[in-house]
């Protein structure tokens, strides 16, 4: 399969002449995956994504999308990315919900019943139906952050990028949020580009995650790989999910317990765990008794 974002050994100059370099490992992202990159604060990880949509150009290095140098394709690089930004206020730019939502199909001409087809389809996947007619500015932040989530699906494209999208979200808005970015990869293929410092949501977001740090890629692996890698954990200003760490000093006591991607899971190898144990415990009972 060919991959659908390459990134090489990237530099980055600001005019203020700050330098950000991500060289290491390739950055290399298949079509349909769930990628998450992970860093501490001022690693790159935003520069990194404004290369892949064509804002930025590198000094030295090489970015590649669907084979394209984002930075000379911008039309055509932005047509398949959509895109939240960490600050929403400054993407979302209608005066109504809707109108901001339906904004890129309107700059593309696109007739007037469909527009408003496709704006009420993608409000209502999102569970925003309500709102179109707000006036965005006075939306939560969690709405905003559906309302610019709108903007972006609305052009169905193949990869969606998305800067800390679980900021500003309370516990259930969050898992809404991950179950719909679930959704859109399982059943739409789109490609996921995801940072967050919510390393407890990793798990069920991630199919594969990235460590920046120190101007480089300093890991690639699935989250649990990643997470095991105290080294480079460490390094990079990290704390493994909660859930990694404890199931993790289980199996190094000789548990027999897989690592856990969410509570449910968790849930599942604790209830195993505790009825092999009863059974172990009624067994010796038993040939206690008998032997007595
Ligand atoms: N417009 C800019 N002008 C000058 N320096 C910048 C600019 N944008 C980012 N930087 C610098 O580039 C470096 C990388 O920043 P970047 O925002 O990519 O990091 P990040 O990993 O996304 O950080 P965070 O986790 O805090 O969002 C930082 O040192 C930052 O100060």
């Amino acid at each position: 399969m060919e991959p659908i974002i390459k990134v090489k050994c990237l530099k980055h100059v600001y005019p203020d002449q700050t330098e950000v370099n991500i060289c290491g490992l390739d950055f290399v992202v298949n079509p349909g995956e769930r990628i998450v990159i992970l860093g501490p604060n001022g690693a790159g990880k935003t520069t990194l994504l404004a290369h892949i949509l064509g804002l930025l150009s590198p000094v030295d290095g090489t970015v590649e999308v669907m084979g394209l140098r984002p930075d000379k394709n911008f039309n055509t690089i932005r047509r398949n990315i959509g895109v939240v930004f960490q600050n929403v206020d400054e993407q979302i730019i209608g005066p109504r919900v809707y109108d901001d939502i339906a904004f890129t199909l309107r700059n593309e001409r696109v007739d007037k019943k469909e527009i408003d087809e496709r704006v009420r389809n993608v409000a209502g996947s999102l569970q925003i139906e309500d709102l179109l007619e707000k006036i965005p500015h006075y939306l939560s932040g969690g709405q905003k952050k559906k309302v610019a989530l709108a903007g972006a699906m609305i052009m169905m494209p193949k990869i969606l990028i998305m800067d800390e999208p679980f900021d500003a979200l309370d516990p259930k808005s969050k898992t809404e949020m991950v179950e719909l970015l679930n959704h859109l990869c399982h059943n739409h293929g789109v490609t996921l580009l995801i940072t967050t410092h919510d390393i407890n949501i990793v798990p069920e977001i991630a199919d594969k995650v990235y460590v920046l740090n120190d101007g480089r890629v300093s890991a690639y692996g699935s989250p649990q790989e990643v997470f095991r890698n105290v080294e480079v954990m460490k390094a990079a200003h990290l704390q493994p999910p909660i859930l990694t760490e404890l199931f993790t000093g289980l199996k190094n006591k000789g548990y027999n317990v897989d690592i856990p991607n969410n509570v449910e899971e968790a849930e599942e190898f604790l209830i195993r765990l505790l009825s092999n144990h009863k059974n172990t415990l009624r067994n010796d009972t038993c040939s206690k008794k008998d032997s007595a």
